[in-house]
């Protein structure tokens, strides 16, 4: 049993600080926001995440969760200091390290006593390194930085972090790494003992490599829609092959979230300051602001003129099980819509507030899905929650003005929507 501390409350300092007071340890969060903090002391979860609320409440009343503004306090009498704040992207693309610098800083003012400070937060190579710097800088104190990636997904966080493929633990100081492997001794899974900067480089490698594996099985739908293949029976046949796996490989209309499009662009970024022209990368994000856009082609191609057309929207989230809405495809689709004359009407399960917030004011939201199709020229389906799945098709086609549907994430059932009339448009499936 350890004693912790996670700076930043987000998605990522949320599930550890939680998971690891569920395993056992006494864990205090931090966060600079009072609102996410004073929520959090209310047995309010801040994010929409599966099973969290449940362990929140579980493991603050074992009193092993606390949640606090006062960093110095979640400190003292901790040996190990997560650091799990935001790297958002710069305009040029580069990671933005102020949150990470300004932590580091304020935790080498508190430290009482020799710390380990492990970055959980995705940071480009050599930031460990600047981590270590500002530390020295600013305390007398001893301390070990240690770099452990994360590599949960919005949605399943809770999950992931309990049963991760890997743990990555980049290190200089063995005793350092050792204490941290001690901390998951009890997770039945790979360890990768390496360098910091290896680590570092791991966790940009992954996310970099799944962004291009979407774009490539995006690119091969664009094909099959022009040859008259279909995509889901090309990734299954080439899933098979283990070298491949059939995993992340389902065509839509491209990635978004808070990580693939961000560190994708970090990664070009660190590529171009030591010279190097990252092709493949550069390729899979150009690949993916097309792939968004593509719904509007179809939208466009079917009703020829969007000029006061009602296009109802299913899903505004980036993927579902998430209120997210960094990055989402819907956050490029609908303004275009906008600007094409169409009249928008929108739904999602948790995200609507969220989006608000981004999307421009003339979107009307409804409450339930099926009022999106009310008297609808074309209804768009851009995130696949299930709920969608289930909606009564064979109503919504009495209400409807035109039975188009565009179907952005392969969900609907096609035989089904044929059947009652519907022009049913997917990904990928060429005829
Ligand atoms: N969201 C995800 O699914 C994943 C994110 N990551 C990485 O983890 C890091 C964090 O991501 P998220 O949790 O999504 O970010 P987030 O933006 O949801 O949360 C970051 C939190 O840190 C807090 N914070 C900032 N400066 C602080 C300070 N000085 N002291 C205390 N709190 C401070 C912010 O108020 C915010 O609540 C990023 O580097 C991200 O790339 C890695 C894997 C998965
Ligand atoms: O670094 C991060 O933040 C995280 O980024 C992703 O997690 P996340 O963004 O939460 O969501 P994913 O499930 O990976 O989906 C990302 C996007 O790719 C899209 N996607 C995913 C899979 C697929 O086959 N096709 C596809 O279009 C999703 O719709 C979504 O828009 C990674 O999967 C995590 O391992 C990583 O930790």
């Amino acid at each position: 049993m350890y004693n912790i501390s996670v700076i930043g409350t987000g998605y990522v300092g949320l599930s550890t600080g939680v998971c690891l007071s569920d395993m056992g340890n006494n864990v205090t969060c931090v966060d600079i926001d009072e609102e996410k903090i004073n929520k959090l002391n209310n047995g309010q979860v801040p994010i929409y995440e599966p099973g969290m609320e449940e362990l929140i409440e579980k493991n603050t009343n074992a009193n092993r969760l606390s949640f606090t503004t006062d960093l110095k306090k979640a400190v003292k009498d901790t040996e190990i200091i997560f650091m799990a704040v935001g790297t958002p992207s710069n305009e040029d693309g580069s990671a933005d390290l102020s949150q990470v610098r300004e932590a580091a800083k304020t935790i080498a003012e508190v430290m009482d006593d020799y710390k380990i400070v492990i970055t959980k937060s995705t940071v480009p190579v050599g930031t460990n390194q600047m981590i270590e710097g500002i530390i020295a800088e600013n305390t007398d104190q001893d301390y070990s930085v240690v770099s452990s990636p994360e590599f949960l997904r919005e949605g399943s966080a809770v999950y992931d972090t309990m049963n991760p493929d890997r743990i990555v633990i980049g290190y200089r100081d063995e005793k350092a790494g050792e204490t941290i492997r001690d901390l998951y001794k009890d997770f039945d899974t790979d360890f990768v003992m390496t360098t910091i900067e290896s680590a570092e480089m791991i966790k940009y490698a992954s996310n970099a490599f799944l962004a291009t594996k979407i774009s490539f099985i995006n690119e091969m739908a664009n094909i099959c829609e022009r040859v008259g293949a279909r995509v889901e029976e090309v990734a299954k046949g080439m899933g098979l092959d283990h070298r491949i796996s059939d995993k992340f490989l389902n065509a839509g209309i491209g990635y978004g979230g808070s990580c693939f499009p961000k560190d994708t662009k970090a990664l070009i970024n660190t590529a171009t300051e030591v010279d190097y022209d990252l092709k493949t990368v550069k390729a899979a994000v150009h690949v993916n602001e097309y792939q968004k856009l593509t719904v509007v082609d179809k939208l466009q191609g079917h009703l020829y003129d969007l000029k006061n057309k009602n296009i109802g929207i299913l899903g505004l989230s980036f993927k579902p099980n998430t209120d997210d809405m960094r990055e989402a495809p819907s956050l490029k689709i609908i303004p275009k819509l906008l600007e094409g004359g169409a009249n928008v009407k929108a739904y999602d399960p948790v995200a609507m507030e969220n989006a608000r917030e981004e999307l421009p004011s003339d979107v009307e939201y409804c409450s339930v899905s099926k009022e999106v199709t009310e008297e609808a020229d074309a209804v768009v389906l851009l995130t696949e929650w299930d709920e969608f799945f289930e909606l009564n098709w064979k109503e919504i086609s009495q209400k409807v003005n035109n039975k188009l549907v565009i179907d952005g994430r392969n969900l609907l059932n096609e035989d089904h929507l044929k059947d009652l009339g519907f022009k049913y448009i997917s990904v990928g499936r060429g005829s």
